[in-house]
């Protein structure tokens, strides 16, 4: 079996593959390594041989959980690493190995995919938005806070907005002007992250017209699906780039 992970800002999203890489056995969302290994060893008997794994945090911090990995299963780890050109794709960076990861293998997936010009928007800790041209060139992209940070950013430097995340929730179900703290918050944010989609719209139309595929990855996608009809939400993008990274040979 494979183990796949991608270790990102804030969780680890992890999936467990059959040996054929066809069929998943299990898959989660995890906040840190401990919890990692405590959800896969309670997995059913799983008998894993290979791991590909992405992650954007510290050297250090990626080399102690892959060690973590081979200690408790014995596995062959293979880590995603930056490259200036792959699957057809050209890294846009002046230095490609200062793109962050995810963002990378989001691109692999989302150019296969298309196998066209694509924006590829990613709703994790930050939000990040991607170019790439019908003939693989990334022209750039751009990162701003997600949700999660615009939210904790006036927790933190206001006195008075606190609430809970279930409220956050409820806050959700209408873009009406908000009556109270938490409607007025969420909302807002949400606004500014479909602001900034609808501007990234307006960018790839102005170099592609209508000729481009859309592409939503990243744990708060739904928060902007509504507003992008067309668009693609590819939960697992990372996973599809990662697979095209670190191929199992
Ligand atoms: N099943 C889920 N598990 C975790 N977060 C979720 C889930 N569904 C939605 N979310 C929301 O997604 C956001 C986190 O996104 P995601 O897990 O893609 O990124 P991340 O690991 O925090 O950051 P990064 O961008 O570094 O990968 C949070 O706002 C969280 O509330
Ligand atoms: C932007 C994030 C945090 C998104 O997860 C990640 O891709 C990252 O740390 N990137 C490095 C900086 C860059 O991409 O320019
Ligand atoms: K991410």
């Amino acid at each position: 079996m494979i183990l796949e992970l991608d270790c990102g800002n804030s969780f680890i999203k992890w999936r467990v593959l059959h040996a054929d890489a066809a069929r998943l056995v299990a898959e989660g969302v995890v906040d840190s390594d401990q919890a990692l290994l405590d959800s896969l060893h309670g997995c059913d008997p799983l008998n894993l041989k290979y791991c590909r794994l992405v992650s954007v945090r510290t050297n250090e911090e990626t080399d102690a959980l892959v060690s973590l990995l081979i200690d408790a299963f014995g596995v062959t780890v293979s880590c995603a690493a930056p490259a200036r050109e792959m699957s057809g794709v050209r890294n846009g960076y002046e230095d490609y190995q200062r793109l962050g990861l995810d963002r990378w293998l989001a691109m692999l997936g989302a150019f296969h995919l298309a196998s066209g010009a694509c924006l590829v928007l990613d709703f994790g800790t930050a939000l990040t938005a991607d170019l790439i041209a019908a003939d693989g060139e990334h022209l750039g992209g751009f990162i701003c806070p997600g949700m999660p940070l615009m939210r904790n950013q006036l927790r933190t430097h206001t006195r008075r907005i606190r609430y809970d995340d279930l409220a956050a929730s409820r806050a959700l179900e209408s873009f009406e002007p908000g009556r109270n703290t938490v409607e007025a918050v969420e909302r807002g944010c949400s606004l500014m992250l479909r602001g900034f989609v609808l501007t990234q719209l307006e960018l790839a139309r102005s170099y592609w017209g209508q000729d481009f595929s859309v592409f939503l990855t990243g744990g708060d996608a739904g928060l902007v699906s509504g507003i992008v009809p067309e668009a693609r939400v590819v939960p697992d993008l990372v996973f599809v780039g990662l697979a095209m990274a670190c191929p199992l040979s």
